[in-house]
């Protein structure tokens, strides 16, 4: 009885949770749920109701993180005339869940213990501010992405500042999160020059745009300064290749 219960529960929670991802503008929550070649996949932890939005303030967000916060936030609401005198909002933020695809089960046989524990490598400390905090902003316009970031103790490299496989991880969600605006992509190459050290605890923004396009290559920039834009942490250069989902999925 109760594991019939248990039953009905979850494929209840699963169709919500389909509605919840149809519902999701980014591409990299596009995927197609219902295609043939992927049996099972795409689907965000829903316990009931919306999964978590973790880009949004929390009561760590010092106040840089909280001035940038609200300035792009307020740029998501910008209207801005397009073409036939419509209007466009061109800023987006990204929500951020602990996960982009929960099931992602089609050919790709990882064990349910690996499956039930993955999660976004930025989303996997719960422990709000001891980590990754941030938030990303899109605007699909002008082909930019902008991360705010505040970075945690738990990513010291050097005493007391950023390790810099996390400075490279911080650069590989913005670029990443800007490729992936016209559908998925994987990083080909990733290229860093770091200037200066940044500080634990400290926020930086990261901007990146799109520099060219070849076929199915972007090639995208980025760079990591201080909040009022003085200091220049580091500079990268990306290169992101389109790839078929289904394929990834598939394990191919
Ligand atoms: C939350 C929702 C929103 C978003 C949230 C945040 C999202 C972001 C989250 C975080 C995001 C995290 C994202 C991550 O962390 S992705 C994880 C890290 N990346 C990988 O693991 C990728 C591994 N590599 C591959 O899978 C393949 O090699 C790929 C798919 C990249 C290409 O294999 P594929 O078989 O498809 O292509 P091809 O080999 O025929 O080559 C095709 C063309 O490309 C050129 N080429 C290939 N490689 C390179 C290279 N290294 N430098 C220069 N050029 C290169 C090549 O010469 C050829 O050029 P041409 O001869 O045609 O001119």
């Amino acid at each position: 009885m109760t594991r019939g219960l248990g039953r009905v529960f979850s494929g209840f929670k699963r169709l919500v949770t389909l509605s919840v991802m149809w519902s999701m503008k980014h591409p990299m929550y596009s995927v197609p749920l219902r295609s043939p070649s992927v049996r099972s996949m795409a689907v965000l932890p829903l316990p009931f109701g919306k999964p978590k939005d973790l880009s949004l303030p929390n009561a760590t967000w010092g106040p840089e993180m909280m001035q940038l916060y609200e300035h792009y936030n307020s740029l998501c609401k910008v209207e801005v005339e397009a073409e036939g005198g419509q209007k466009k909002v061109p800023w987006k933020r990204i929500p951020g869940y602990n996960r982009l695809l929960k099931y992602a089960t089609g050919g790709v046989y990882l064990s349910k213990m690996i499956q039930s524990k993955a999660r976004l490598f930025t989303r996997n400390i719960r422990e709000p501010g001891a980590a990754f905090e941030y938030a990303l902003f899109i605007n699909s316009e002008e082909e930019k992405c902008v991360g705010i970031w505040q970075v945690g103790h738990l990513l010291e490299g050097p005493p007391g500042h950023v390790h810099g496989g996390a400075i490279a991880t911080i650069i590989d969600t913005v670029t990443g999160c800007l490729a992936s605006l016209s559908g998925a992509v994987m990083t080909a190459n990733l290229n860093i020059n770091y200037r200066s050290p940044i500080q634990l605890g400290n926020t930086v923004v990261v901007e990146s745009i799109v520099d060219k396009r070849e076929g199915r290559k972007k090639f995208i920039s980025c760079k990591v300064t201080s909040p009022d834009g003085t200091k220049l942490h580091t500079e990268a250069t990306a290169l992101f290749l389109s790839i078929d989902i289904n394929q990834l999925l598939l394990g191919r």
